[in-house]
């Protein structure tokens, strides 16, 4: 499957768990694109040719995108392109103390994704970076039950 991974990272650990996931999607055998900066030129992301889209991103601030997500967030905002025919999962890493705002970033993007018409597959995965000192283990467990659920 052709898979495009787009990264929300501040101070890298989404980056990680990106990569990671990248990683063992092609050793699988899937086409796989990670895209951690200037995904806002929607074109260059070339969404038509994909299966699917897995975003993975952290949250900073109070609630708030990692800077390097913005420009796709507000892409998907301003251009509000038919994305049907994707299929989408969420991996959000976060800190429960946080409290409300917990992987809000993730929650954001989600919604995002969806209004755009893209098919979620799977459950949202939150990391918690408090009780997780592995996220890209807990990512790599998921994505074994995530792959399945983008046949259909
Ligand atoms: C300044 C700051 C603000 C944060 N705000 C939130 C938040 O509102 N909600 C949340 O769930 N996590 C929050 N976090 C936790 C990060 O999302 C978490 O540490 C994550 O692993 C960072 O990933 P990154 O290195 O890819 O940016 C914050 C972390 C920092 C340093």
């Amino acid at each position: 499957m052709n898979i495009l991974v787009i990264v929300g990272t501040e101070s890298g650990n989404a980056q990680m768990v990106g990569e990671t996931v990248g990683d063992e999607l092609a050793r699988l055998g899937h086409d796989v694109t990670v895209v951690e900066e200037d995904a806002g030129d929607l074109d260059a992301l070339a969404l038509p040719a994909r299966t699917a889209v897995l975003v993975c991103t952290s949250t900073h601030g109070l609630g708030e995108l990692p800077d390097n997500i913005i420009p796709f967030a507000d892409a998907l905002k301003a251009q509000t392109p038919d994305l049907s025919h994707l299929k989408y999962g969420i991996i959000a890493l976060g800190d429960q103390t946080y409290g409300e705002t917990f992987c809000k970033a993730g929650k954001d993007m989600d919604a995002l994704m969806a209004a755009s018409g893209a098919q979620k597959r799977g459950e949202r995965l939150e990391i918690d970076a408090c009780t997780q000192p592995l996220p890209d283990e807990d990512a790599v467990d998921w994505l074994k039950d995530w792959l399945p659920l983008l046949e259909g």
